[in-house]
């Protein structure tokens, strides 16, 4: 090996791997495009993932609850995530998907496929490859990262925020004005509490904090105080790990 590449190995921070997973309204998104920005990492949004392979299968006329039915065209659909974290983008056969995968119908059938084992075998292994190839390393954010798509992540985070708290920030973002509604909020509130319900009790690779993950609760704090502690986290894994590559040189 000559100096100049020597130098280089020593002083390159090495790729970090970061899962993020919790709940729906918990700030996931935010949080972790946030902290990709700043450390300089790519970022994968897994939940699109889930929510465009539900839009192709809505859009084909494949009955959603019909587990054979998703199994056997999980395979179909060409999901391609681009993981610029101040540019994300997600396209299914060519065609921007953005849009179309956040739309109620969309999100009321996603649990329903995001259940089928086939539909995971297949978006576990694309987003291993998305991770296997971020030379800087990745923030991967979804439900199951910790336990199932990146066991052996470097930090891996949970985040958890009372119902209330994630109907109140869900409202913000889809009603605009009338985000504080009483009746809204009850209804908004009632979705989340049964698409939790239904992606926690799934057989294969429920929503689940890993035995190893940190837990946030973000009810009572800023988006910008959790990303400073996520920031933080990273960056003392990272010098913890580089302190065990100096002792054991
Ligand atoms: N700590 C926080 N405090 C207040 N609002 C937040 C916080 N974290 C995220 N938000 C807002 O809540 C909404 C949902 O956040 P998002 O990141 O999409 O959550 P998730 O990905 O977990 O569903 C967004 O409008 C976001 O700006
Ligand atoms: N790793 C993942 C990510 C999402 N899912 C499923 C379960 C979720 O209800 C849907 C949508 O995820 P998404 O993160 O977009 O949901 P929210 O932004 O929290 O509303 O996808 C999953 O099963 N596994």
């Amino acid at each position: 090996m000559s100096d100049t590449v020597e130098t280089a190995a020593r002083t390159a921070p090495a790729a970090v791997i970061v899962g993020i997973d919790g709940p729906s309204g918990t700030g996931k998104s935010s949080t972790s495009k946030a902290v990709a920005a700043k450390l300089g990492l790519r970022y994968l949004d897994t939940g699109a993932q889930y929510r465009a392979i539900t839009w192709w299968m809505l859009s084909n006329g494949i009955d959603v609850e019909d587990a054979a039915a998703v199994a056997a065209a999980a395979g179909k659909p060409e999901i391609v995530s681009g993981t610029d974290p101040s540019a994300p983008t997600i396209t299914v056969d060519g065609a921007d998907a953005a849009g179309p995968i956040r739309t109620q119908e969309v999100t009321s059938a996603v649990s329903a496929v995001s259940a089928v084992p086939e539909v995971r075998t297949r978006l576990t292994e694309l987003q291993r490859s998305i991770a296997a190839a971020a030379p800087q390393g990745i923030v991967v954010e979804g439900r199951d990262i910790g336990t199932t798509v990146l066991p052996d992540a470097d930090l891996k985070i949970f985040l958890t925020a009372s119902p209330e708290a994630r109907a109140a920030r869900r409202n913000g973002e889809l009603k605009g004005k009338n985000a504080q509604d009483p009746a809204d909020l009850a209804a908004t509130r009632a979705a989340l509490v049964k698409r939790d319900a239904a992606d926690s009790g799934r057989k294969t690779s429920p929503l689940a904090k890993a035995a190893d993950a940190v837990e946030v609760d973000t009810t009572d704090l800023t988006l910008e105080q959790v990303v400073e502690c996520v920031v933080t986290l990273v960056e003392s894994r990272r010098s913890a790990a580089e302190g065990t590559e100096k002792r054991s040189a």
